[in-house]
């Protein structure tokens, strides 16, 4: 039998039918929604006559809509209203589970469904959601897909693909001490491009990727789709193994030990063949900073603004001059020289509790700077939200000027009330700094949550790894 990747194991475990020209009829174990890709898929279904095929492989929330101040209130915006009460709507109808606005299960789909153990290893696992990629992170063959896809997978449970080709990137080494998965990500997408994976399925492996927790995972998979695959994917271990152990949806007892048995097969043989293998020293990454308007624009925080003169590629030179205009910022500018107007730590990305951790390290005893008028820390769930309050942590915020918020994904995209300005900058902890995301006109810069808390007390960024003089 030849040696087979993860990504081979889990696309044969699911192959349903293939036709003569390669398609392929793939089962999906897992069905997450929300509600902005979902509404014309239950249309569809209702025009149709069809009911959901099964019910209880899709779990649904809301999370790009809903406020994260005083929920009590209800949703001021008229769109925003609508669209989580459609949601609310078609699950009840169509007998679809749904952690809604007041449900304390409520999150960002991409946190509450590790968390609740509704992503299992070898599943797969879809959203009409871009980073679905996300619960590679477990073993899964996880992406994202349009809402005609989500309708044809309410109604069957199943979804024409095709196999996309397989690259492995390989991190040797130990990142050091203040170094994140964020940074990692940030440096691999620095190194390959936005279009880097373009085309294939990657697996994230090797050392540096196997010392990371399952938290820190998910923030390398779900930034596989800024580097253009659809889907990220870590081998199971005793890591992946121990983190699900327990939570509300993962199997108990015999059936628990019979899948811990058929879990651990779910890695790359050790001579799988890869289409393409990229190879980095962990102890090479420093903390990262986005300087331009596409995450690949990004640099270590001892760097400068690039210069675009520098820059060979016609193409690529004309990309960086219209990036350092909409951002205002110079070539050259020292990149812990450059003020910050927001700071926004949350998303899918870096919401979960290990991140709050370590931005609350990062801010306790310290107060946000004065030119920074506002500093949001948006938990990626209800339950991360309280266990946060546990800990202290939205003290340690709260004590240091940030405002703690309700979950949801909030200045991510800014399809909520939190948003910024035009000609703001914002350091945020989100995957993506197009023009305009976080609110037209915005200036983002991506960044780790220790970097993210370190920019709100300093006004400026500032290398978290010399923190401690501070
Ligand atoms: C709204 C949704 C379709 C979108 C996505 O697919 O990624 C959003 O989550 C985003 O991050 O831009
Ligand atoms: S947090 Fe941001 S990236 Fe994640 S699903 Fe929400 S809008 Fe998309």
């Amino acid at each position: 039998m030849s040696a087979k990747t993860l990504y081979d194991k889990l696309w044969e475990s699911h192959v349903v039918h293939t036709e003569q020209d390669g398609g392929v009829l793939l089962y999906i174990d897992r069905q997450l929604l929300h509600e902005v890709t979902s509404p014309q898929a239950f249309s569809g279904l209702r025009a149709a006559g069809r009911k959901a095929w099964r019910m209880d492989a899709n779990i649904a929330t809301v999370d790009h809509n809903v406020p994260t101040t005083d929920r009590a209130a209800g949703i001021a915006d008229a769109t925003s209203r609508l669209q989580v009460d459609t949601l609310d709507q078609n699950c009840a109808e169509f007998g679809i589970q749904e952690f809604g606005m007041h449900d304390k299960r409520q999150g960002i789909v991409h946190v509450i469904a590790p968390e609740q153990g509704l992503t299992l290893p070898g599943m797969t696992v879809v959203c009409g959601d871009s980073h679905t990629a996300t619960h590679g992170a477990l073993g899964t063959l996880a992406f994202g897909i349009g809402t005609t896809e989500v309708e044809h997978v309410l109604a069957t449970q199943c979804l024409w693909a095709r196999k996309a080709k397989s690259m492995r990137i390989w991190v040797a080494g130990k990142l050091g001490n203040g170094v994140s998965a964020k940074d990692l990500v940030l440096a691999i997408i620095g190194r390959i491009g936005t279009a880097g994976g373009t085309g294939y399925a990657i697996e994230f492996a090797g050392p540096a990727v196997q010392a990371l927790s399952v938290e820190g995972r998910m923030t390398l998979c779900n930034m596989a789709i800024e580097a253009g695959a659809r889907s990220g994917m870590v081998g199971v271990d005793a890591v992946t193994i121990d983190y699900l152990r327990g939570r509300p949806y993962a199997p108990i007892g015999k059936v628990w030990d019979q899948a811990v048995a058929v879990w651990g097969e779910l890695r790359s043989d050790p001579d799988a063949q890869f289409d393409a293998e990229i190879r980095l020293e962990a102890t090479d990454v420093a903390p990262q900073v986005t300087w331009g308007t596409s995450p690949e624009m990004v640099v270590d925080i001892s760097a400068q603004v690039p210069d675009p003169a520098l820059e060979q590629d016609p193409v690529r030179r004309k990309g960086w001059s219209d990036a350092l205009v909409y951002m205002d910022l110079n070539a050259a500018t020292p990149i812990s020289s450059i003020p910050l107007d927001k700071v926004f730590i949350g998303s899918c990305t870096n919401a979960r509790i290990e991140d709050l951790r370590a931005a609350a390290a990062i801010a306790r005893g310290h107060h946000k700077a004065a030119s920074v008028k506002a500093v949001l820390v948006v938990p990626g769930s209800g339950l991360v939200k309280a266990q946060a309050e546990a800990e202290g942590l939205d003290r340690i915020f709260r004590d240091a000027g940030f405002e703690w918020r309700e979950p949801g994904c909030s200045m991510c995209l800014a399809m909520n009330a939190d948003r910024l300005e035009p000609g703001e900058r914002c350091a945020s902890t989100s995957n993506r700094n197009f023009e305009g995301r976080q609110g037209a006109g915005g200036r983002t810069h991506l960044v780790s949550p220790a970097m993210a808390a370190a920019a709100a007390i300093a006004g400026h960024f500032v290398d978290v790894r010399d923190w401690a003089m501070h």
